[in-house]
């Protein structure tokens, strides 16, 4: 049914799968001595997070974040908004941020000065996507999935328009569906 509306698929469920374990064994090595706290960006970081925590061998807790600051177009509005704030105290904790993709870098570069104001010990950022191209502000994962081109993907999380986050693999979208 949604397939019909995908021109391309860019990752594919299986690549998925094993680069979300191979993921996970590098941050249960990194943090096996550790009490990190995962804090999952709503709502496209909902699946990777989903699976991710569950290769993560560690004293791990999870919380989550929701900003938004594209609403339903394609381009980042630059204005990031809170929508929900977490519901855990950072100060001294050893974050790790959980995002579905790192595009104008504007989302996460608000998140990790908002951290580091509310005095966190440590920020890492966890994305299963990178798209260095459409980069506005200096800004550097720590854990990179994929590099992905200058196209704007859906999938996995990642919604046009509040829709196809429910695909299992990344696409790309027929021209037609997008209105721009
Ligand atoms: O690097 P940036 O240009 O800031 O873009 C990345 C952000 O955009 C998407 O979120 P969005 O605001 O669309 O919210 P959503 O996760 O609910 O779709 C995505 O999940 C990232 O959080
Ligand atoms: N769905 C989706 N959301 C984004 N937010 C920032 N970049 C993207 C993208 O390529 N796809
Ligand atoms: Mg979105």
């Amino acid at each position: 049914m949604l397939e019909k509306d995908i021109q391309e698929v860019l990752i594919t469920e299986e690549e998925i799968r094993a680069k979300v374990k191979e993921l996970g064994a590098t941050l249960t090595e990194d943090y096996k001595d550790k009490y990190p706290l995962a804090i999952g960006i709503l709502k496209g970081a909902i699946p990777f997070m989903g699976d991710l925590m569950k290769e993560i061998d560690a004293y791990l807790e999870i919380d989550f974040m929701d900003v938004s600051s594209y609403g339903n177009a394609t381009v980042s509005s630059g204005e990031v908004k809170i929508v929900k704030d977490l519901n855990t105290n950072v100060e001294g904790r050893d974050i790790l941020i959980i995002e579905d993709i790192i595009d104008s870098g504007k989302t996460l570069k608000y998140l990790v000065d908002l951290f580091k104001y509310r005095q966190a010990n440590s920020i890492q950022i966890v994305t299963l996507l990178d798209k260095p191209t459409g980069r506005k502000v200096d800004l550097k994962a720590d854990y990179v999935g994929f590099d992905v081109p200058d196209a704007f993907v859906v999938g996995y999380g990642l919604d046009y328009a509040e829709k196809y986050r429910n695909l299992p693999y990344i696409g790309v979208l027929k021209k037609e569906i997008y209105s721009f």
